[in-house]
């Protein structure tokens, strides 16, 4: 699991700790660790880390200090290293004093450094770090623009990314590989900020941290979440999950959420709607019923709204009804938007909504004006979707609040928030997984993982990492794109890797 902390907790860590130790020592740790993995890319790129180029783009605070420190030790191995000081007059003292001792020159015009930068094998990104306010500011913006040769390292966070919520405000420095200090922050793990930050190395330095809010699953924190049966089960123990989807406009849906579905470790999975004659030419293992969830027989766990159309009004109000927990999807959604949280409010079981950004929107909208059919305000500007993309941990974190609901909000970084202030982020997303029925085929496994008895925030997190994992197996050569049926074919493949993997020895 990679845990990540906000900046007052890795404060307030690193202020437990210094009091301590002699000074500097958290800084030499974390300039250590840094300087090592730099060494290993150059040698990786050129053999060895004598005579390669290097730059230090060096801010104002212990950040800068930081990159100092690696670009001394790269030094002394006899790498060529230029120290760019973007606030000269504030560049860490000690720092440059030990890049100047160890044969390192320093830089002040903006020319000469983008000339250094462009060149470069390697450049360490310590313009600013978790003490950072914005995006880049005018000074350092032309090295975001700027060609580039090597490989760029940034530390701790890449420059111009919030470190506490991956928001961009204007500029940031894109790096290849970024060694955060401690632990992992919450703004390396989300986009837009974890598409900035390239590969994400941790270097322990002794920080004593509380448990965190955000975390990224790993394959064995995964694979001990997956729903195994026992001797004794049958299909009711192993849970049935119920799936209202599809309408005669798009009876597609249906298929691919139970095609989710039968993947997602349930018992049984029953559907309900119009196009249960085509479930069942398709899945003869389903269970099928024409009509709604009310008349439907025993079920662990509803999914509802995927492509449900007109019908899904209907289905919304019975599944909510129902005592069993209920994932909240597609037209599902639209039409809670249009009821408001209210729509929520009586439920004792837990409910799990599963928007993309517009979807999002609509929801809050809905929220901020008490529902639009409940005759409330109705006047107040949907948020747009593209702010809450660019916000995607708080979009997640409000939604919750105002639907007392897990959320999952889809897109470039899934991220699955809980009511209660956990947050998980998923790890395994790909671009590709932006296509026409890939919700549904997430609906119905996540809805069949909380058939099974995980709890809403296991069972989408859960559902979120094998859908990405296997839109990757799905592709027929890497990078390539799939289908949602392929996507959905490719979930057993997923869950032996998962398994596999964390059945290896080490794992
Ligand atoms: N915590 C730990 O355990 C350890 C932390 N360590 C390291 O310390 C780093 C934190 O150092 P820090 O506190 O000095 O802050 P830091 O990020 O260097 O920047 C603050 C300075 O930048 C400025 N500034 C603000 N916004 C800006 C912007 N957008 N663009 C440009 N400049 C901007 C602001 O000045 P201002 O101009 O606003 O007065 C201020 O002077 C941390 O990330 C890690 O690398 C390790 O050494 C070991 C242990
Ligand atoms: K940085």
């Amino acid at each position: 699991m990679r845990s990540a902390h906000r900046v007052d907790q890795v404060r307030a860590a690193e202020a437990a700790l210094m009091a301590r130790l002699p000074g500097g020592t958290l800084m030499q740790r974390a300039a250590v660790g840094l300087a090592a993995t730099c060494a290993r890319l150059l040698t990786r790129r050129r053999g060895r880390v004598y005579g390669s180029r290097v730059v230090v783009l060096a801010g104002s605070g212990d950040n800068g200090g930081d990159a100092l420190y690696a670009g001394a030790a790269l030094a002394r191995r006899g790498a060529r290293v230029s120290a760019v000081l973007l606030a000269p007059a504030r560049a860490h003292a000690a720092g440059l004093a030990a890049l100047r001792a160890a044969g390192g020159r320093v830089v002040l015009e903006q020319e000469v450094g983008l000339a250094d930068f462009s060149r470069a094998d390697l450049v360490l990104d310590g313009i600013v770090g978790i003490g950072g306010k914005g995006g880049l500011r005018p000074e350092a913006q032309p090295y975001a623009r700027a060609g580039r040769a090597g490989v760029v390292v940034a530390v701790d966070v890449p420059s111009g990314v919030d470190a506490d919520t991956g928001e961009v405000a204007g500029a940031a420095l894109r790096a290849d590989v970024t060694v955060c200090f401690g632990t992992y922050k919450p703004g390396l793990l989300i986009d837009p900020g974890a598409s900035y930050a390239g590969a994400v190395q941790l270097v322990g330095i002794g920080l004593e941290l509380p448990a965190a809010e955000v975390v990224a699953l790993q394959h064995a924190d995964v694979a001990g979440l997956l729903p195994v049966p026992g001797a004794e089960s049958d299909k009711y123990r192993r849970g049935v999950v119920g799936v209202a989807a599809g309408s005669a406009r798009y009876p597609g849906a249906a298929l691919l959420a139970v095609a989710g579905a039968l993947r997602g470790g349930a018992g049984a999975v029953r559907y309900v709607g119009t196009a249960a004659e085509e479930v069942v030419r398709r899945f003869p293992e389903a269970l099928v019923t024409e009509g709604g969830p009310a008349g439907a027989g025993r079920v662990q766990a509803w999914v509802v709204g995927p492509g449900g159309g007109e019908g899904a009004e209907r289905a919304l109000a019975e599944a909510l009804a129902a005592d069993v927990p209920v994932l909240v999807d597609a037209d599902g959604l639209t039409e809670l938007a249009r009821l408001g949280p209210g729509a929520l409010a009586g439920r004792t079981a837990p409910t799990l909504l599963t928007p993309h950004t517009g979807e999002a929107a609509r929801l809050l909208a809905g929220a901020e004006n008490g529902g639009s059919a409940g005759g409330g305000g109705g006047g107040a500007r949907p948020p747009a979707a593209d702010e809450l993309a660019a916000a995607r941990l708080g979009t997640a974190r409000r939604l919750a609040a105002a639907y007392r609901a897990t959320v999952l909000l889809k897109g470039s970084t899934t991220v699955v928030a809980d009511p209660g202030g956990a947050v998980r982020v998923n790890p395994t997303g790909t671009s590709w997984l932006a296509t026409a029925g890939s919700g549904d085929v997430l609906a119905g496994l996540a809805g069949s993982l909380l058939a099974a008895g995980r709890s809403p925030l296991d069972a989408a997190s859960v559902a979120a990492y094998l859908h990405g994992l296997a839109a990757r197996h799905a592709a027929a050569t890497p990078g390539a794109p799939v289908t949602a049926l392929e996507v959905a074919a490719a979930l057993s493949t997923a869950w032996n890797d998962v398994r596999s993997a964390a059945a290896e020895p080490g794992a």
